[in-house]
């Protein structure tokens, strides 16, 4: 499907930049427009991919151009007095030509904390197309301001989009490593699973002679009815014979050179669904209880079969206890690998949300209690003892 994208904060806009890589190495033709928005005039030069005119620079008269300091509130209250020149940007987009929008942020700094959800209520008033969320949750070794920024931007996120999907940068940490290392690694990750799930609805029906291509009303579908989205992904490296599983050959039900067992095509396709379910998913939660999801086999046309995503989409349904399961797939010829990625929508069973907002209370809790105890120790240096002395005026 055709997406309006639109980084907000250093976070947002690297995703997006990455994003249009993706979009252009690949050809999936998913980015119709991409937008970067920040209060740091540095963080918007380092970008590569998004176009001079589509990176806005809000905030200038109150920050000039230094980013907001991890003050979401500040973040939140610039966003809205700039939102003209945000949606300057964005007149420019052919909304008409755009499925929806989804606006991209870390939620534990302050710009794209704070001006995210800003926006997404400013493009829901304007427009009739859904508005997505996608929030980058902090790692638990950022600290509490982080913390307690993500917390609050979450819960305001949520009720401002139309799905808010979430990625925690906390369970992507490798071990002994701070999460800033691996940036580069986690974006690759964020834009590969976004970018084959929309890229699913991308395909024209017909174009690769799919038995049951994802359509992007799928996607909305399960988007839809809001609340929070996980993804899931599995992949497995096969091999594509030239010219294999192409038109010809799948209208004459000649397999030609790749005669491809289909029981271990079909067992493949469960495996990876299995895997991509059970294995790390963007955020970290219990499937079971999941409102909605949706099942995307991508790959060469050859090896994937509605058997397999039919037994996938089988088996997602009772792990997850849903009956809204829509499954198919996206064809690509030439990829090399099979993949499955699954979004499931409308997720509630999350301890990691539970355990970052009691880490955000208790670092309310501090703030509240060191800005009190500054206050009393200032109060007290500056006072004389028996209060003899005046001051001026
Ligand atoms: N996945 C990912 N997360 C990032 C990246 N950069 C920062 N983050 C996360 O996003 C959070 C917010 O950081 P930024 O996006 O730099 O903050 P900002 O919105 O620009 O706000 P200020 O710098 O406070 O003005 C951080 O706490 C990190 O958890 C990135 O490139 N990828």
């Amino acid at each position: 499907m055709k997406l309006a994208l639109i980084g907000f904060g250093q976070a947002g806009g690297k995703i997006v930049d990455k994003f249009v890589e993706y979009d252009r190495r690949t050809g999936s033709d998913i980015v119709r427009a991409a937008v970067a928005v920040n209060t740091a005039k540095a963080d918007l030069m380092g970008l590569d991919n998004i176009p001079n005119d589509q990176r806005v620079l809000i905030g200038q008269s109150r920050v000039k151009g230094h980013g907001v300091g991890a003050d979401n509130e500040l973040g939140a209250e610039v966003a809205e007095e700039d939102i003209d020149e945000v949606q300057g940007a964005i007149d420019s987009i052919p909304v008409h030509e755009v499925d929806a929008f989804l606006v991209i942020a870390g939620l534990g700094g302050g710009t794209g904390s704070g001006g995210a959800p800003v926006l997404a209520k400013h493009l829901k008033r304007i427009y009739t197309e859904p508005v997505y969320g996608l929030g980058v949750l902090p790692g638990s070794d950022e600290g509490g301001i982080y913390t307690l920024n993500a917390a609050r931007s979450f819960q305001t996120f949520v009720r401002e989009v139309d799905n808010l999907m979430v990625f925690d940068n906390d369970a992507w940490r490798k071990t002994g490593e701070s999460v800033s290392g691996g940036y580069d690694e986690i974006n690759e990750e964020i834009v590969k699973r976004f970018g084959i799930l929309f890229g699913a609805g991308e395909i024209d029906q017909g174009q690769e002679v799919a038995e049951s291509v994802v359509d992007s009303s799928e996607i909305i579908n399960t988007l839809a009815g809001g609340g929070v989205s996980t993804v899931g992904y599995a992949s497995e490296e096969v091999e594509e014979a030239a010219g294999g599983g192409g038109l010809l050959s799948r209208l004459t039900g000649d397999k030609g050179d790749d005669d491809l067992d289909t029981a271990h095509t079909t067992n493949r396709i469960t495996s990876l669904v299995r895997k991509a379910a059970l294995g790390r998913l963007t955020l970290p939660c219990e499937i079971e209880g999941s409102e909605r999801a949706l099942l995307v086999m991508a790959g060469p046309p050859q090896h994937l079969n509605r058997k397999g995503i039919e037994r996938g989409r089988k088996w997602l349904e009772e792990q997850t206890g849903s009956m809204e399961v829509r499954g198919g797939d996206y064809p690509v010829t030439g990829s090399g690998f099979v993949a499955s990625v699954i979004l499931l929508s409308g997720v509630t069973n999350v301890p990691r949300i539970k355990e970052l907002q009691q880490v955000a209370i208790e670092a309310q809790e501090n703030i509240d209690d060191i800005r009190q105890e500054s206050q009393d120790n200032l109060d007290s240096l500056i006072s004389d003892d028996e209060d003899e002395l005046e001051s001026l005026f």
